[in-house]
């Protein structure tokens, strides 16, 4: 059983922040890394695979670092977003390849093991160049099984994928993750991340702004308070019909912004309560915008499904 562990890892390009100061702990089974595009999600995958180094903080695999760590690559397998797969080469020799770069003793035998974990046997003397986009991330994933690593990090996989090559790779994943190994795999889309993710992470503009099951990752979205800044036709009346409602837990008239301040625990009641109170009575809304640009944005994403 394998553990990898990221402790206050920042990453920055120039002067773009990737990841900023994250601390998480990634587990056997699966674990799902979702986030909006930008989020940070790849660069993080690929410091966990020990391509790339931190600028501040540690990746550990284990309490090892990853970083020029060869033991740690071989306890590793990465499936990349793009599609980094030589088409000239037949399936057969693009995973073999990868075989030999390792060091296997017998490069044959696991080649010929990881095509059949993903169900490729059939067209492994194919071109990579003539197979589908499911078939494509399938061989990706059998090169990145076929040193039998503990950990599997998957960045994007559902890319692209149809109804059925969703399915069959959430099978092989979930059998992955059953046998014990520790998968990661990012997403933007909740559903894909709820219907397979036993622990979620989220990230967003680089920082990790949750971590737990869907359901707990969801009620943390909701039950916090949540602020709002609305403009109106009339805030006085608004805010007078927000307070005889108590949906709201912090009504404030800025007379210096001219705005309406709102904070509310009840998202749901209050995002539908909200337009009827203003149209009953005879309120125009102007603007209704959250206060917490970052949380909304997770937001967004947890309410998208
Ligand atoms: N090599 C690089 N040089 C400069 N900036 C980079 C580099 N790699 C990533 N970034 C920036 O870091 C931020 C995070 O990018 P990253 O690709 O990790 O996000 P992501 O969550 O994987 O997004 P996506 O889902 O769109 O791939 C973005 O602002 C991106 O432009």
């Amino acid at each position: 059983m394998t553990t990898m562990s990221v402790t206050g890892v920042s990453r920055w390009f120039g002067n773009v922040v990737a990841v900023n100061d994250v601390t998480m702990t990634i587990g056997p089974g699966i674990t799902g890394l979702l986030g909006p595009n930008g989020a940070g999600k790849s660069t993080l995958i690929n410091m966990l695979a020990g391509f790339l180094p931190p600028s501040a903080g540690t990746v550990a695999l284990d309490d090892t670092p990853v970083w020029k760590n060869p033991d740690a690559y071989r306890a590793i397998g990465l499936v990349p977003e793009r599609e980094a797969v030589y088409d000239f080469l037949t399936g057969w020799e693009f995973v073999l390849a990868n075989a030999e770069l390792h060091g296997l003793p017998d490069p044959g035998a696991a080649t010929r093991r990881a095509l059949a974990t993903v169900e490729m046997e059939y067209a492994q003397q194919r071109r990579v160049g003539e197979y589908s986009k499911g078939m494509k991330q399938r061989v990706k994933m059998a090169s990145a099984l076929v040193h039998d690593p503990a950990v599997l990090l998957l960045d994007e996989p559902f890319n692209g994928m149809d109804p059925r090559q969703r399915l069959h790779l959430m099978e092989l994943l979930r059998t992955m993750g059953i046998e014990g190994r520790t998968v990661l795999f990012s997403s933007h889309i909740l559903e894909e991340v709820e219907q397979l993710a036993s622990q979620i992470e989220v990230v967003v503009a680089g920082r990790h702004a949750a971590s737990g099951d869907y359901r707990e990752i969801r009620r943390l979205m909701t039950d916090r308070p949540h602020q709002y800044t609305i403009r109106s036709s009339d805030d006085r009346a608004l805010a007078s019909a927000l307070i005889a409602d108590g949906c709201t837990t912090a009504v404030s008239l800025d007379d210096v912004d001219q705005v309406l301040r709102v904070e509310t625990s009840q998202f749901f009641s209050f995002a539908e309560l909200l337009p009827r109170l203003a149209r009953n009575a005879g309120i125009r809304l102007y603007e209704v915008s959250p206060t917490d640009e970052s949380l909304e944005s997770v937001f967004s994403y947890l309410v998208q499904s």
